[in-house]
């Protein structure tokens, strides 16, 4: 079942120790198929090297088991809740990659500070509100995928493709398994720049909105034209 997209989560899931942004078991990566409502997703601690593509769990959009011997991930439910809610992503990936863990750890959204976030991210890359001690008591990484959510209610996921959930880490989406890794390996390199530029110049405000447009407006949506256009992913 789902060979392919086996084959996308396994080499989507071994960028993540290739990439610096997990050691040991730290992290995660699933994709979807819209068109059968089903999920792959790394086992819950499995080593990188250990993973095979035959030995991927599937699981429904309820988190029902559908296939594998193997338990999902212990943050399949965030996942799912993501899928759910953000129709046009493909790939979700979790990390506790260090740069964004820190900026979640002190509960800190990452604001568009130069062209480099800019070209990724449009605008400030939102920290979510902390859970509640019930939230955390009773379907706890259900609720994390919900307060990332209400986190997005007035943003487009497909223009701020990751957040960071604070206490935790960062999340990222895109419309494939490989893309949302790249957009985790990116913001692992601006949650870097903004500490080191905010350590500069701690007042530092906010690049121009116009900086920003010009910048993510050229390699995203429907006027973008960077690059070879036709090759240009969200
Ligand atoms: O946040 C956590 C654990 O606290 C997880 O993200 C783990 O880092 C990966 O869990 P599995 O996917 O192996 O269940």
């Amino acid at each position: 079942m789902l060979e392919e997209l086996k084959r996308q989560v396994l080499e989507a899931n071994l960028e993540l120790p290739k990439k610096n942004l997990v050691i040991y078991t730290w992290g995660n990566v699933s994709a979807i198929d819209r068109e059968q409502g089903l999920v792959v997703i790394k086992p819950s601690g499995v080593p990188y090297e250990e993973l095979r593509a035959e030995d991927l769990p599937v699981v429904d959009l309820d988190g029902n088991k559908v296939e594998g011997e193997l338990n999902p991930s212990s943050d399949t439910a965030t996942h799912l809740v993501l899928y759910k809610a953000f129709p046009e992503i493909g790939g979700v990936v979790h990390t506790h990659s260090p740069w964004c863990t820190k900026w979640a750890q002190a509960g800190r959204g990452i604001s568009a500070l130069g062209t480099t976030h800019a070209d990724y991210f449009y605008g400030e890359i939102p920290c979510t509100r902390k859970l509640t001690p019930l939230e955390i008591a009773s379907e706890y990484e259900k609720n994390t995928g919900e307060v990332i959510v209400e986190t997005f209610k007035d943003l487009n996921p497909n223009f701020t493709p990751g957040v960071i959930v604070n206490n935790h880490g960062p999340f990222n989406w895109g419309k494939n398994p490989l893309k949302a890794v790249e957009n985790a390996v990116i913001m692992e390199e601006i949650a870097k720049l903004a500490y080191y530029t905010q350590s500069l110049t701690p007042e530092i405000e906010p690049i121009d909105d116009q900086l920003l447009d010009k910048h993510f407006l050229r390699k995203h949506g429907k006027n973008a034209y960077y690059g070879q256009v036709q090759n240009v992913k969200n």
